[in-house]
């Protein structure tokens, strides 16, 4: 582990100079690793550490639209595709992949199997910060540890096949074997993490509840749709508006962004552009603040945690998502933004 200054503060982080894939294998070469879920996270990180040269099955509920994707994948029944409890039964390590809420139904059958010296991984540090709500409460004997991809399944793919990685962080709840370092950071390195930092469950858990619902996912389309409605307000037409909200942002400045930092960005506009956005980044820090600080208390206190768990323990959970998402995507920005998009000429 390499101890490196992330802008003053130092920080434990382990790349894959200093831990390679060889030395990933040797450790895990005995193992059966068991990917239970094959949603978003499922494929991307089965499909890695199958092709990183471990040994991995998986484990998924018969008759269902994934259990079809995964042999797509070419996962082969009765040999590295199973139901879920056979699976938890063959595996050493159980990657406990289904959504938080489904974690909490399938418990019983997964623990039947924890038997001493396993492994329970997580890819979230929800089920176990929050085990008042959701009785995830794992054997004293077994090992119970996290990698938590910083970013989609099927990003975590795409970049795995593009010869990148992404970053992910690392944390032992529970270490019963005295393996549990080296087994977490292989299994990191073998889902493809280009590097792992350090945390625990409950600060992986809170950061991550704070940014999706935040600068990520949440904030940010708040903040598109609100400039959006204030440009078509004041009359500007919806490609206008789109194209000054949203297009110019990801196909020219935010890879800037990603590049070399937002003063980069900055150096790359007009002093014009420079002058203003270094008045009003400000105003807007602050408008924000209070609705983070708000975000924070509503994570930390568990209310974002049950509401979830609520709503997505209902039966009928993906139809209503599917039509909120519905909803977004007929507004009137993202269906401007579905032209623009044809517009673009590579997509010509
Ligand atoms: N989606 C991501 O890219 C992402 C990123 C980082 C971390 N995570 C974490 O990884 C874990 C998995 O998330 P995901 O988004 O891949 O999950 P998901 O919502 O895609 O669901 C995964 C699987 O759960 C199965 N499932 C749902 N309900 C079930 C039930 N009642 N019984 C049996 N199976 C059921 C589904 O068939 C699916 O195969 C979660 O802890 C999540 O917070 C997800
Ligand atoms: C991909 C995200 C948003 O980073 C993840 O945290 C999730 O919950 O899907
Ligand atoms: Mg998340
Ligand atoms: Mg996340």
């Amino acid at each position: 582990m390499a101890v490196m200054n992330f802008g003053g503060v130092n920080e434990n982080v382990v790349t894959r100079e200093e831990f390679p894939l060889e030395k990933a294998r040797e450790i895990l070469k005995n193992e059966v690793i068991a990917i239970i879920g094959y949603g978003v996270q499922g494929p991307g990180q089965s499909m890695n550490l199958r092709d990183n040269g471990f040994n991995v099955i998986v484990g998924q509920r018969k008759d269902s639209k994934t259990w079809d994707k995964a042999v797509a994948d070419g996962w082969v029944p009765g040999q590295t595709l199973f139901e879920i409890e056979e699976a938890c039964q063959r595996a050493t390590i159980i990657q406990y992949l289904l959504s938080d809420a489904a974690q909490i139904a399938v418990w019983p059958l997964v623990k039947k199997h924890l038997t001493a010296g396993k492994a329970l991984y997580f890819s979230h540090g929800f089920a176990i910060t929050y085990k008042e709500r959701t009785n995830i409460i794992p054997p004293a004997d077994v090992d119970v540890i996290l990698v938590a991809p910083k970013g989609s399944g099927t990003s975590l793919r795409r970049m795995f096949l593009q010869g990148r990685g992404l970053n992910s962080s690392y944390a032992i709840f529970q270490d019963a074997t005295g393996h549990a370092y080296e087994r977490v950071v292989s299994l990191g390195i073998g889902v493809g993490s280009g590097y792992l930092f350090e945390t625990t469950f409950q600060r992986e858990v809170y950061s991550d509840l704070t940014g999706e619902r935040g600068t990520l996912m949440g904030a940010i389309q708040g903040i598109f749709a609100a400039q959006y409605d204030v440009l078509r307000a004041h009359g500007h037409t919806p490609s206008e508006a789109f194209n000054e909200t949203i297009e110019e942002l990801t196909q020219s400045l935010m890879p800037l962004v990603a590049e070399n930092g937002m003063d980069w960005m900055y150096a790359n506009c007009s002093t014009t552009a420079q002058r203003g956005a270094l008045d009003w980044w400000k105003p807007f820090r602050d408008a924000a603040k209070p609705v983070f600080e708000k975000l924070y208390a509503e994570v930390a206190c568990g209310n974002e945690a049950q509401r979830s768990i609520d709503s997505n323990s209902q039966t009928d959970y993906r139809v209503k998502l599917e039509e909120e998402l519905a909803a977004m995507r007929n507004s009137e920005m993202w269906q401007a933004g579905a032209v623009v998009r044809k517009l673009r000429p590579e997509n010509n």
